[in-house]
């Protein structure tokens, strides 16, 4: 060190100083270093003088060195100021630098302060650090020194109330800024945390001085002397109104879950187990599985047997390709027992978009799904039998024709229909009706394969299917077990009840165009089998087929009839046998066809009946019935009845009396000349009915005639209880009368019965003299037949009544014997 010329003590205090000095000139040169200043940065003095200022100091403050020198120059003062300086090592030096201006010369002094420039940066660092949680984490720290009483809050503490920082409130200041609800808590708190040392944290409300209400966390510490008393409570005071309102919001969403009806789970995608980690309370009610016993699983315990692995593998494929899924499954119980699933399935994914749950929604469909297959099953079945209906009769034939083709084998159709069922429903009631049915139900299914089908088709009908015949012989002893099971006696309530069937059994290899024509042939074929006398069965041939198609054309052809008016009416007479005189006529339907010529009734009587055309053809024939009795009475050869037949559709038609009333206002006939001929069929079909049809001709004068009496199976109960006038023999009684001792007897009885119930007797068919001379003596009063008369046209009929044919007295006809 080259010291200056010594100026005595102040010399020393240059060379002793632990500050440092230095003397620059105006150009900031150095001229003059104190050895505490080479000591600090390492340089010898001489290394130094001469040398610019700046040498010594760090590259950021060589504008500060150069804005000082300027105001000195300038004459100006320069405030004490902080620069950093260089040692020769590098190493840098905070220096607290006082520079003033002597003569020509700057005189600096300057103190070491880079440990205080330290502590203070450490501080300014821990500041900015607190600054930044507490701005960031919405916490601020506050503290109450209890002998001053007074809080002490952080910026953020007063940010949070609305305040600005370095507000520092009295302790009811702070209290004030609690919500009314929690105030009292607050004071509680920290009255125990100040007497007790009990430590708090609290979710409290605060209003702000913006008068904004938040939700703030508080937490609050005791802070002891060595002697353990309490000599501040200090803590932390958080804004938590965004958090709360977010767990406000989670447990809302929570509670939603909890009290939804639908199921729901949630499984962690990252297992490749896919375990549940949750599962609400509807579905442990739907399961019946607890939320620890399932916690962990995976779904698949929920599976059973009856479960559809389509189902599972559609479920597994969503799965792997985290896309959604909504399948109905089947699942079972903690119990066993099964239910449907109605399942949704979604993935769900994080911010980056990756699955990391999926989440079920699960419904019991079990019920609905119950009553839907109810419904399917109410419309394919039928209510009384529990059989099959027609219209999965229908799916099932097309089913079997299917089979049938592409096994190469036979497929029966069997039309069951029990024989004279109707009766038994009318007289005995609809319950023993319905007892038959489900009856006849039962024992066919007991008598067939699982796999045939049985179906109820019509009332008293029933379609029995036989898929899968190796022969079409194998179906004759199919339909005689079941010909002789549907015969076997029903008991009901102890009574026995007899009842056949008529089966009409139809074939087929599959091939058949519409498979439901099957039916209608073996409808057919049961038709014939009803008219070849009933329990019995008859098959579909071609030759059927023939006379069906017959029947359509003539079908087709009686209604050009109708329109085209072609048919004529002839009549017969009926005679009185002692008198020998006309007493009335009976109308017989005749139709001249243009290219088929005559046509019998008997040959379109029952189609018409079938077709509903019997209607109009006989609204025409009772029309021109009347209209001819009333010429015919009028002609003088005494009164003439008209006899007219009434279909069994007609008279059982609503609105049949009003007809008859119409056609006799009409006409002008007197009602007393119209005779109605009703079968016994007609009257049998619905008694009750009947009787009160029957009471309302007689209420209105026209007289009823029984025809075809014999041949049905009229009891004499009921008998007694018709309306009627006059009872017609049928003419098969009296073919063999002279010879059949059971005919005869039975005429006899028929016209003792008569007498008795005071109906006048007829009897049809009388061909020969004989036979008019026996019934004569047999008390038979009213003839009819080829004998006095065949049926005749009308021009016929006026010669006839005109002249009529001398009858000999039938004493003088009788066989002499
Ligand atoms: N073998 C034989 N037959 C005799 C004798 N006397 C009369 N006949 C025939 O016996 C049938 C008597 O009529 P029915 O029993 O009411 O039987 C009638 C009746 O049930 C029905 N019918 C005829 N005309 C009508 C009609 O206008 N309306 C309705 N609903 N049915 C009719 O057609 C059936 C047949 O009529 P038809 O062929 O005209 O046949 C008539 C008649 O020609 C005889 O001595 N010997």
């Amino acid at each position: 060190m080259t010291p200056a010329a010594p100026h005595g003590q102040l010399d020393q205090f240059f060379l002793l100083s632990h500050d440092l000095f230095c003397c620059i000139d105006l150009d900031g040169r150095m001229l003059q270093v104190n050895p505490a200043f080479e000591n600090l940065l390492g340089y010898t003095a001489d290394e130094l003088l001469g040398k610019k200022a700046v040498k010594v100091i760090d590259k950021r403050d060589h504008a500060l060195i150069e804005a000082m020198l300027a105001r000195l120059v300038a004459g100006l003062e320069v405030a004490t100021f902080e620069v950093r300086a260089r040692s020769v090592a590098r190493s840098l030096h905070w220096l607290e630098v006082d520079p003033s201006r002597g003569d020509g010369v700057v005189y600096v002094v300057a103190r070491v302060v880079t440990e205080r420039k330290r502590v203070e940066e450490q501080l300014w660092r821990t500041q900015q650090l607190f600054e930044i949680v507490g701005e960031t984490a919405l916490i601020g720290g506050w503290y109450v020194d209890l002998d001053e009483g007074r809080p002490i809050w952080s910026d953020e503490v007063c940010r949070i109330h609305g305040v600005t920082p370095g507000y520092q409130p009295s302790y009811e200041d702070a209290v004030g800024f609690y919500a009314p609800a929690s105030k009292p808590r607050i004071k509680a708190c920290f009255v125990a945390c100040c007497e007790q040392g009990i430590d708090f944290d609290e979710a409290l409300e605060i209003i702000t001085r913006d008068h904004q209400t938040l939700c703030v966390r508080v937490i609050g510490k005791a802070v002891r002397d060595g002697d353990g008393n309490v000599i501040r409570v200090q803590g932390s005071t958080q804004d938590i109104t965004a958090s709360k309102a977010t767990e406000r919001q989670l447990q809302l969403l929570e509670r939603s879950v909890e009290s939804s009806t639908n199921g729901m789970l949630i499984v962690e995608a990252g297992h490749a187990d896919l375990p549940i980690v949750y599962v609400n309370t509807a579905f442990e009610r739907i399961t019946g599985y607890t939320r620890q016993e399932v916690r962990g699983r995976n779904c698949r315990f929920l599976q059973g047997e009856d479960t559809d692995p389509r189902t599972v593998k559609q479920l597994r494929q969503a799965i792997v390709a985290e896309s959604e899924v909504h399948v109905v499954i089947r699942n079972y119980r903690r119990g066993g027992a099964p239910f449907w699933n109605d399942l949704y399935i979604s993935p769900v994914r994080d911010e980056a978009g990756q699955v990391t749950h999926f989440i079920g929604v699960q419904n019991d469909i079990s019920e609905q799904r119950e009553y839907q297959a109810q419904l399917a099953y109410n419309a394919s079945h039928d209510a009384l039998t529990g059989l099959p209906n027609r219209m999965l009769l229908t799916q099932r034939l097309e089913q079997g024709c299917m089979l049938a083709r592409r096994y190469q084998r036979h497929l029966a159709v069997l039309f069951v229909d029990l024989d004279d069922f109707k009766p038994i429903n009318d007289t005995l009631g609809h319950e023993v009706g319905d007892f038959i049915l489900v009856e006849v139900a039962k024992r066919l299914e007991e008598e067939l394969r699982p796999w045939d089908t049985i179906a109820r088709f019509g009332g008293d009908e029933f379609v029995v299917l036989l898929p899968d015949l190796a022969h079409e012989n194998d179906v004759i002893q199919v339909v005689e077990r079941i010909l002789n099971r549907l015969a076997t006696p029903y008991w009901q309530r102890g009574s026995e009840l007899r009842i056949t069937a008529s089966i009409g059994v139809a074939m087929s290899d599959g091939t058949i165009s519409d498979p439901v024509q099957l039916i209608q042939q073996a409808d057919l074929a049961m038709y014939k089998a009803k008219r070849r006398g009933r329990n019995t069965c008859q098959w579909y041939t071609e030759d059927l087929n023939r006379k069906v198609s017959e029947r359509v054309s003539l079908r087709n052809a009686l209604q050009q009839a109708i329109e085209q008016e072609q048919f004529e009416l002839y009549f017969q007479p009926q005679m009185h046998g002692l008198s020998g005189r006309v007493i009335g006529v009976e109308a017989l339907i005749r139709w001249h066809h243009p290219e088929r010529g005559f046509i019998p009734p008997g040959d379109f009587i029952g189609l018409a009946e079938d077709t509903g055309q019997i209607i109009p053809v006989s609204d025409w024939v009772l029309a021109t019935a009347c209209r001819v009795a009333k010429q015919l009475n009028a002609l003088g050869h005494g009164p003439i009845t008209m006899a007219v037949n009434v279909s069994p559709m007609h008279f059982q038609r609503p609105g049949f009396l009003k007809a008859i009333e119409q056609v006799l206002e009409e006409s002008g006939l007197a009602p007393h000349l119209l005779e109605l001929e009703l079968t016994e069929g007609v009257l049998m079909d619905s008694a009750e009915q009947a009787i009160q049809a029957l009471q309302g001709l007689r209420q209105l004068g026209v007289h009823v005639a029984l025809d075809d009496f014999g041949t049905g199976f009229s009891s004499l109960s009921y008998l007694k209880r018709l309306p009627i006038n006059r009872i017609k023999i049928d003419r098969s009684f009296v073919r063999d009368v002279i010879t059949d001792r059971h005919d005869a007897a039975i005429i006899d009885g028929v016209v003792a019965m008569a007498g008795k119930m005071g109906l006048e007797v007829l009897v049809e068919g009388v061909e020969t003299a004989e036979q008019f001379g026996y019934l004569a003596q047999r008390r038979c009063d009213y003839f009819q037949g080829y004998y006095f008369a065949r049926p005749m046209p009308l021009s016929d009929l006026r010669a006839f009544l005109a002249s009529p044919p001398a009858i000999a007295a039938p004493e003088a006809l009788m066989p002499s014997s």
